[in-house]
């Protein structure tokens, strides 16, 4: 097997703290971390009280820890709130936009009440991580002028039931997400987990970009900073291993139509997506035959944030100066 020898992995032992301390005081950086979260109460705490403790208390490297809480039914706001996070609902942020569901818009809202000019993500289902997901994406941002987008690459095992390693996970990243890159941006073809939830990027890129709600924002992302600024402004960091809470297969359908639906917007094609839902019929098996069961899919897309708030690709601290 080829190892990850891609010339753009970075090793993100090759840079301290110190370093990306520096580095941010000297460019004046402020550094947000936006972790999405709809019903996670059972992991959200932890992942708050790791990045919490490592790099608001007892290092300075992040100025500002948000959980955008999206449309969570259990006690995922309150878990993220007592472990030391600022959170907000969603639904609550820009109302007058109107309504709409999930990650993707959680981190469009994000754009609207965060304040820092390098942004970095974190999926709130983490099971096997560790702190150093933090500095290792916010490295190639603090350290290199020319990068617009962070995406982390690891080893993501298929746990089973009790937690063992069944195989190599990423179903949607192997089935839908790398044949697209392969068959319409083979620029992009070498970046490992096209479909991260661990990414950081610029204020001023992600806010002039269209945001799908859904789970199109990752793919949506790595191909609008492509046509931007070309795939040279994308890193990739090595953070070893990651594992998460696994959707079944049928879930998995929807995040499929979602992250298609985002490349063919951007291919400029005609399609279903067009309308903004899309219906998506499966099927169980029942007695005597098959019991169709639809599920409608999201595949809309927020505008720009700058097209609607000048000032949200700013950094809100710094408007009085001007
Ligand atoms: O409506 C939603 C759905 C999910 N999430 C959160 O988004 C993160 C990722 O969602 P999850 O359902 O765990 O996605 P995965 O199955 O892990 O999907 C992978 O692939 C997706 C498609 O590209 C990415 O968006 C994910 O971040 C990435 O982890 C989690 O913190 C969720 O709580 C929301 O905030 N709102
Ligand atoms: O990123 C993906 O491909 C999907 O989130 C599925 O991941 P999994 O197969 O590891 O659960």
């Amino acid at each position: 097997m080829t190892p990850a020898s891609t010339d753009d992995v970075r090793d993100p032992t090759t840079w301290s703290v110190e370093d990306l301390l520096a580095a941010k005081h000297r460019g004046g950086h402020h550094v947000t971390v936006v972790i999405p979260a709809r019903d996670e109460e059972s992991t959200v705490g932890s992942v708050v009280e790791v990045v919490r403790r490592a790099w608001v208390d007892e290092v300075p490297l992040v100025d500002e820890l948000v959980v955008i809480d999206s449309d969570s039914v259990d006690a995922t706001a309150e878990r993220a709130r007592s472990a030391g996070a600022i959170v907000h609902r969603a639904c609550d942020i820009r109302p007058d936009l109107g309504p709409a569901q999930g990650k993707g818009e959680a981190l469009w809202k994000a754009l609207h009440i965060t304040t820092g000019d390098v942004l970095a993500f974190l999926d709130a289902d983490l099971i096997e991580w560790g702190p150093h997901f933090v500095p290792a994406l916010l490295g190639p941002l603090l350290l290199e002028p020319g990068i617009q987008l962070v995406k982390a690459v690891y080893h993501r095992p298929l746990l089973d039931a009790t937690g063992r390693e069944a195989e190599t996970g990423g179903r949607v990243t192997e089935l839908v997400a790398r044949p697209l890159l392969a068959l319409n941006a083979p620029e992009l073809a070498h970046i490992i987990q096209p479909l991260s939830g661990e990414w950081a990027i610029r204020r001023s890129a992600f806010a002039r970009m269209f945001v799908p709600v859904g789970y199109g924002v990752e793919i949506a992302a790595l191909l609008d900073t492509t046509s931007a600024h070309g795939p040279e402004a994308i890193a990739q960091v090595d953070l070893g291993r990651r594992a998460h809470r696994h959707h079944r297969h049928d879930t998995l359908g929807p995040m499929a139509v979602q992250v298609m639906a985002a490349v063919e917007r951007r291919l400029g094609e005609r399609s279903a997506a067009d309308a903004g839902v899309v219906a998506l019929q499966q099927f169980d098996p029942v007695e005597g035959g098959f019991a169709a069961r639809w599920r409608q899919v999201d595949v809309a897309e927020r505008p720009p944030a700058i097209s609607l708030d000048p000032l949200a690709e700013v950094d809100p601290r710094r408007q009085d100066d001007s």
